[in-house]
């Protein structure tokens, strides 16, 4: 991969780069990616005069850890990403400092609670087996082709629901209903995308006048509204049932020997009693819903496409597989396999696959940050106080320098040690998809647990075929989703 200086931004009088940024908007990671490979791993980008559009763009794994890590408090989300993202604003993915701090801790301690962790296990694998495989065997059996991401979408979006409110709203069906409010998450990250993009005095313009994509995300809020009030009026009847049962239960059994504690749900919202229907909470159920669903399913839609182009890789995932699925037995009238979270958390290829599809493309493909105050990249470059810092994940995970001349092959024997038996040390300045530093993810094995389980379950039990004829691309947006989804039918393996 020469470098190709005619993909530089041409730098206008007046207008700067903006113009190339805008022409090659609906292929903007790549054409960064292009672009960051020409200019050696950094580059500045101005906006025109008054926008206050000044940019330092890096995926310089150095800089990284400079960024993410050690002068960390340099490098604040900044106001700027609160504006863009007000919907989230006030909570732990808008905020910083002391604020962010105990944010962070409180879900930390909800996340990492034993029964969260074997309630949230435990609604993956029933999802799977009681709607996932059975539809799945239904559209086998039927050789109807459906829209892998669309799938992943319904099913993620329930699983996140679930964890959050304990109440499935039951998007995976074959009924196919209305996804309204998915469709609303993804204009939440489309327009999050385009506020980037824009000078903000022009969107905040639209905004104002209610046109363009202000007018779409208005539409948005008034949906996701709408259905956090319905999860929410669910959650308090479901609740109402499941306590008049117990009460039931315990008049009949006079040996009773269960605390309170121990009747109380599992989902998150249990852990914030004194949840209040403000715009705080608003913003903290989306931001968790789009930090669970969107993530997740955007990935699996990638890992689908990917080992569609891989037909070893499919074995080698099928052998390490087998151990497990020679001492089961297939259940349901389909005949079908399901896998314990348990039995396969140990899997190393699989996790792997898993972290090459994400190194390829990680479903938060860039991340934005402020400069504080003036400081000295560690490649050399300055930042003056108010700068905005890009850092390209997207082109990170595809840089030559850092993952050497086979960094475009999909490649899951890269992660492993020599013997295979264990994953290699990759650092994550290197491998950012699920962030670095002390803000690093906070879901990430519960999210490689539901990728395991879902990837697993699929491939052991279909074989996957794609049709012919399709442009697969990322759509402009804050998250990697693909832009036509990925059309696909299933063929049920004979075992
Ligand atoms: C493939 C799956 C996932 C990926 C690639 C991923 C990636 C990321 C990234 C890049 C961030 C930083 C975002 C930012 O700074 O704006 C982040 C933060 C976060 N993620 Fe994940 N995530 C995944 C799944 C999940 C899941 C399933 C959960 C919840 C169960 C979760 C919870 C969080 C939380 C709470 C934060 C905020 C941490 C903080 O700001 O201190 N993530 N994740």
């Amino acid at each position: 991969r020469s470098k190709n200086t005619s993909v530089l931004p041409t730098n206008w009088p007046i207008l700067h780069m903006f113009p190339s940024f805008m022409v090659n908007v609906h292929n903007l990671h790549d054409y960064l990616t292009l672009v960051l490979i020409g200019l050696g791993h950094n580059f500045r980008a101005h906006g025109p005069p008054g926008t206050g559009m000044r940019f330092f763009i890096t995926c310089d794994p150095a800089n990284v850890r400079h960024i993410f890590t050690t002068n960390y408090t340099n490098f604040p989300k900044g106001a700027e990403f609160v504006t863009i993202f007000d919907i989230k604003g006030g909570t732990l993915f808008t905020v910083d400092g002391e604020d962010a701090a105990a944010q962070r801790g409180k879900l930390k301690s909800v996340l990492s609670n034993p029964r969260m962790i074997a309630s949230t296990e435990a609604c993956c694998r029933n999802k799977v087996e009681n709607i996932l495989l059975p539809l799945l065997a239904y559209m086998a059996s039927t050789g109807t082709p459906f829209d892998v991401q669309e799938l992943m979408s319904r099913f993620m979006f329930d699983l996140a629901t679930m964890s959050l409110f304990g109440v499935d709203p039951g998007l995976l069906s074959l009924d196919k209903p209305p996804m309204d409010a998915v469709v609303a998450l993804n204009t939440v990250m489309e327009v999050g995308f385009f506020r980037h993009a824009m000078p903000s005095c022009c969107w905040k313009l639209m905004r104002w006048l209610n046109i363009g994509p202000e007018r779409k995300l208005c539409t948005a809020h008034k949906v996701l509204r709408r259905f956090l009030v319905e999860m929410m009026e669910r959650r308090k009847m479901e609740m109402m049932e499941r306590r008049k049962m117990e009460m039931m239960e315990r008049k009949i059994n006079t040996y009773h020997f269960g605390s309170d504690d121990e009747q109380d749900g599992v989902d998150i919202m249990s852990s914030y009693p004194n949840y209040v229907d403000d715009d705080l909470s608003y913003a903290k159920n989306i931001g968790y819903m789009l930090a669970a669903r969107d993530t997740i399913g955007t990935t699996l839609t990638w890992i689908f496409y990917n080992l569609a182009q891989n037909p070893n890789i499919v074995s080698i995932i099928r052998s390490e597989i087998w151990p497990i699925a020679s001492c089961k037995v297939a259940s349901g009238v389909d005949a079908m396999m399901i896998f314990e979270p348990n039995e396969i958390k140990s899997l190393v290829y699989l996790r792997a696959v898993l972290y090459e599809t994400l190194r390829l493309y990680p479903p938060a493909p860039f991340e934005r940050k402020t400069v504080a105050a003036d400081d000295i990249m560690p490649s050399g470059h300055e930042v003056r106080t108010g700068d905005t810092i890009l850092i390209s994940l997207y082109s990170l995970g595809r840089m030559e320098g850092v993952w050497g001349n086979d960094c475009l092959d999909y490649n899951p024997d890269r992660w492993l040690s020599e013997d295979g038996n264990n994953l290699r040390y990759v650092p994550s300045h290197k491998f950012l998809a699920f962030n670095s530093g002390p803000r690093i993810c906070l879901g990430k094995e519960i999210a490689v647990m539901q990728m395991k389980t879902v990837i697993a379950s699929v491939l052991w039990n279909f074989d996957v075929e794609v049709m012919e004829g399709q442009s697969i691309q990322p759509k402009p947006s804050c998250i990697l989703e693909m832009k036509n989804g990925f059309i696909v039918k299933l063929k049920k393996r004979e075992m």
